[in-house]
């Protein structure tokens, strides 16, 4: 596992999750793979490894295929039919807007949010497996980096894009709005058998800017397909990207993980000024806005 750490360009260099993509209940003495037992399902819980930690610090992204076990991919394909069936999914709407109006100028898919307080009515065993990894996720993150990450901020869900959906070119983390806290950009993907041709892309891109390529600089990009199993980190402030128009429907789970809220924040966040002796003396306060954002967050 600790083979050479490949220096690599942005078309280049795909990683590939170690973990066997099912195992029985048999639990597996591998070094990163640990199993959980939920009724009815025994799979081995995927781990970040040190490669792709590495590469995630010194290029901002990493992307890792055949991440999601085969059969959790193709339960939770099935979870996404039954939501939207149930009628569970709902046009996406372009959060960090001031206006949070639909602007199908951007974006173009439904979505539902996810996460072990959300559809409550609709259990899963399988969406409580993803919830189990993506905390691995999380505290693999978190010990590689040393940096917390707020377990009440976590932002999920389920998007569908129609055949010709897209999302065009935007960053993740936008200063003055909560979507600043984000920190890891996560990204898994469920489309069977996907190939060139079906679009739907997601493009990163390399350069300066943020919703745009700044004149002057040539465009410097990635496309990873959006195949089954697949998972893209990245810095939500470091990354623009852009989902390309798709020719088939394509499945996500889109998730964030945050930063807690630091006392600098809550001017920003409160959207008044606040001096800043003043604000290192509130830290009751960072942790009052923790609770509200999280709180317009799990509304959304
Ligand atoms: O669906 C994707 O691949 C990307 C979605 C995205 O960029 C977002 O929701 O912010
Ligand atoms: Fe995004």
């Amino acid at each position: 596992w600790l083979s050479s750490s490949k220096l690599y360009g942005p078309t280049e260099s795909i990683q590939r999750a170690s973990t066997p993509s099912f195992s029985s209940s048999i639990v597996n003495s591998r070094l990163f793979g640990v199993s959980t037992s939920v009724p009815g399902i025994a799979t081995d819980i995927p781990r970040l490894e040190p490669r792709h930690l590495r590469e995630l610090s010194e290029n901002q992204y990493v992307v890792i295929c055949d991440f999601l076990p085969e059969s959790l991919q193709t339960a939770l394909r099935q979870d996404v039919q039954d939501l939207r069936q149930a009628e569970k999914f709902t046009v996406a709407k372009i959060r960090q807007d001031a206006t949070n109006k639909l602007n199908t100028n951007i974006r173009v898919a439904e979505s539902c949010f996810l996460g072990p307080t959300k559809l409550k009515t609709f259990p899963s065993a399988y969406r409580d497996q993803l919830y189990v990894i993506l905390d691995q996720v999380k505290a693999d993150l978190n010990s590689h980096f040393g940096k917390p990450l707020d377990s009440q901020l976590t932002e999920l869900l389920y998007a569908f894009y129609p055949q010709g959906g897209f999302y065009r070119r935007h960053r993740d983390a936008i200063p003055g709005s909560a979507s600043t806290l984000r920190e890891y950009s996560l990204l898994l993907y469920l489309n069977k058998d996907w190939n060139e041709q079906d679009g739907g892309q997601l493009r990163l891109h390399f350069d300066s800017g943020d919703d745009e390529l700044p004149a002057g600089e040539e465009a410097q990009c990635r496309d990873v397909l959006p195949q089954s199993g697949t998972l893209v980190l990245f810095r939500s402030n470091a990354i623009p990207h852009e989902v390309l128009d798709t020719q088939k429907e394509r499945v996500a789970i889109i998730g964030w993980y945050n930063r807690p809220v630091a006392s600098t924040d809550i001017g920003e966040l409160a959207g008044v000024d606040l001096n800043p002796t003043r604000v290192a003396l509130m830290g009751v306060a960072a942790s009052l806005i923790t609770v509200g954002v999280g709180m317009l967050i799990s509304a959304s």
